[in-house]
């Protein structure tokens, strides 16, 4: 059907050799042509043989001056030339590359570039591109195209396809854009690497820690972190505009450090004392953390070192790091626990060598569980609270249920009895207001799936030339109105008939020429058909082996600090947030999409509420 796709042609060689399929003289010279054109996508060998030229240039004009030996010169001067030519032959076959992929793109709709060189640019820079791509897939339909530079991007929203996407194996991430991040993880990580034997063991190594026995274990320590919160927030009083965001994201590196490395983060608890030392290094690690997502995108201007928000950024990074390092030696220390994140992480062994992980290899891996779990459980949790309380009736069905499960004070009993584990499956209508606010307002808007063919690959009905980035935007197959019925509307209730997150009806979108080969359906009434059978609509923590992979935790500690901030207050919005065209307003996408300068809010006890804890 597609063909494989290697993700560097010298490996599809290679791959070749061991499967003792034949290498010919033209199959060699097919993957280094192949690998030229790689090469010159990433700038690398090209910039390289200009350099050289102009290099063995200058030596030749200095050696002309101070040599009389005009062999020598000669011999610069070939080689000078032989650099250009190079360089200009892997220009021009970029060039015509170039040209042919437009031309095999060029039935596909989508907007006109303002600029022919930028291409569609303002996508890339702008502050919501998910919902630039959502406004562009309502006016061009399931599969549009645009150009950004030299790079052609096909947006895929319709659920068949990109599901199909998501799920196979023959796309894979593309490092070019994911590697931007390396330098701020410290390498290449669980979330930025290629699906390969190294990605494959680490998170092999590392599933079972999110095991339910592991997450129930972390549960105790997210109610009692949650109710320190929630008596923070009493004691500040109604009057005051909390940040909610940054609460949230506090109680997120709460868990994660708890549950990943054992660790007290002290991020709830150092509310208590701004000044203490504790909270200077939580506000340090909260900064630099938002600051690893929010000016990710510096890598445009990583080098403007006289600007201070470019410097501020790799103040940021180095603190990010400091962190990783202490957390690293923090978890050598602990006693082994089997099951654990930080003891199955220190038992992987690399692949490649057969040994543990290297300090090298661990460090990134844990900043990328930072990275990849703070910002967005923090963030779900912020905009949870945001939809709730633009919804009354929505607020008052949450407090149905807390009530029917004894989790509300009542005048009969003003002391509720503490959440427990088991009450995590009693609270259906609270998870569908979790689902409905991912569907909404996903964290990772613009998608996981920047996956790039090195050849050209077939997808169904459609052509795909090599060196085409495709896109699942989750915000936008989330909330076009070809995939949902009144998409823009908040209706927790959708989840609670089952299959909702499943594409529905007969109807394909596409013409049926477009599925040819793809074996999934869009009939959600068909139970004999297994759910790996059917199309999805619904992708908040992505899809396929490339999907998160703390999602279980991700749910279960958003449903109990909800469970928990919600039976003890109803929260209003601040005056200074603008009310919601000022929310919709502040929504930023830095590689997660999070309210930028934060959600201030009126945290209104509910009556009668408990007392403080004693800190
Ligand atoms: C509401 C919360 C969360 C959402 C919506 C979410 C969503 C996602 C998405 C969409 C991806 C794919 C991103 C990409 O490949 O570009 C991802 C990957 C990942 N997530 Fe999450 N995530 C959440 C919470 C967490 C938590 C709590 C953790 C861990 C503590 C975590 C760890 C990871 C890791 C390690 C990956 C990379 C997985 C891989 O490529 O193998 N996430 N997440």
């Amino acid at each position: 059907m597609t063909v494989p796709l290697p993700n560097h042609p010298l490996k599809e060689a290679q791959k070749r050799k061991e499967d003792g399929r034949p290498v010919g003289r033209h199959v060699l010279i097919d993957d280094v042509v192949l690998q030229l054109r790689w090469h010159a996508e990433n700038d690398i060998l090209m910039w390289f043989f200009i350099l050289a030229a102009l290099f063995l240039g200058a030596v030749n004009y200095l050696a002309k001056g101070l040599s009389s030996h005009d062999q020598a010169n000669s011999t610069l001067k070939t080689l000078c030339w032989a650099c250009i030519g190079i360089a200009a032959f892997i220009i021009v076959r970029f060039v015509l590359d170039f040209i042919r992929r437009s031309q095999l793109l060029a039935h596909l709709p989508g907007p006109k570039p303002r600029n022919w060189i930028t291409g569609y640019m303002e996508i890339a820079y702008c502050k919501q591109p998910h919902r630039m791509c959502t406004a562009l897939a309502e006016q061009y339909g399931p599969i549009f195209k645009f150009r950004i530079l030299c790079f052609h991007v096909v947006c895929i929203t319709d659920p068949v396809l990109a599901t199909y996407i998501l799920r196979s194996k023959d796309f894979d991430k593309i490092r070019f854009i994911y590697s931007f991040l390396d330098p701020f993880l410290g390498g290449a990580n669980l979330l930025t690497g290629h699906t390969n034997a190294h990605w494959r063991a680490v998170r092999k190594g590392i599933v079972p820690a999110f095991s339910a026995g592991n997450v129930r274990q972390a549960f105790g320590h997210m109610v009692r972190s949650c109710t320190a919160l929630g008596d923070f927030m009493a004691a500040r009083g109604p009057s005051a505009a909390l940040d909610m965001d940054e609460l949230l994201l506090r109680a997120a590196m709460d868990v994660i450090g708890h549950f990943g490395f054992q660790r007290n983060m002290h991020a709830i608890g150092s509310l208590w004392q701004p000044d203490s030392e504790d909270n200077r290094n939580v506000r340090a690690l909260l900064d630099s953390t938002l600051e690893v997502v929010q000016r990710a995108q510096i890598y445009a201007r990583w080098w403007r070192l006289w600007r201070t928000d470019v410097r501020a950024g790799w103040v940021a990074f180095g603190r990010y790091k400091g962190l990783v390092r202490r957390l690293l030696a923090h978890m050598k220390g602990l006693p082994p626990q089997g099951g654990s994140f930080a003891d199955l992480l220190l038992r992987t062994k690399d692949p490649k060598t057969g040994r543990l992980l290297k300090d090298v290899q661990l460090r990134p891996e844990i900043a990328a569980l930072f990275f990849a779990g703070i910002d967005t459980t923090g963030h779900t949790g912020t905009f949870c609270l945001y939809t709730v309380s633009q919804h009354p009736k929505a607020e008052a069905k949450i407090v149905a249920e807390l009530q029917r499960l004894g989790l509300m004070p009542t005048a009969e009993q003003p002391q509720p009895r503490d959440l427990e584990y088991a009450d995590m499956s009693e609270l259906p209508y609270l998870q569908a207001v979790i689902k409905e606010t991912l569907r909404m307002y996903p964290p990772v808007g613009i998608g996981q799936a920047k996956v790039c063919a090195a050849r050209d690959t077939r997808l169904g009905g459609l052509l795909l030339p090599a060196g085409t980035l495709i896109a699942t935007p989750h915000h936008t197959i989330h909330n076009v109105s070809f995939n949902w019925d009144t998409p823009q509307e908040f209706l927790p209730e959708r989840w609670l008939r089952s299959g909702t997150e499943y594409a529905i009806g007969e109807k394909l979108l596409l013409p049926k020429q477009w599925y040819q080969d793809i074996h999934l359906n869009t009939d959600s009434m068909d139970p004999l058909e297994g759910n790996s059978r059917r199309a999805k609509r619904y992708f908040p923590f992505a899809e396929g082996a490339r999907s998160c992979v703390g999602q279980s935790l991700a749910m279960t500690s958003l449903l109990a600090t909800l469970a928990l901030l919600l039976s003890r207050f109803s929260f209003r919005l601040a005056d200074q947030m603008g009310g919601p065209e000022g929310v919709l307003d502040s929504e930023r996408y830095a590689l997660v999409t999070g309210p930028e300068g934060g959600m201030h809010m009126h945290a209104i006890p509910r009556q009668p509420h408990r007392e403080p804890m004693q800190q």
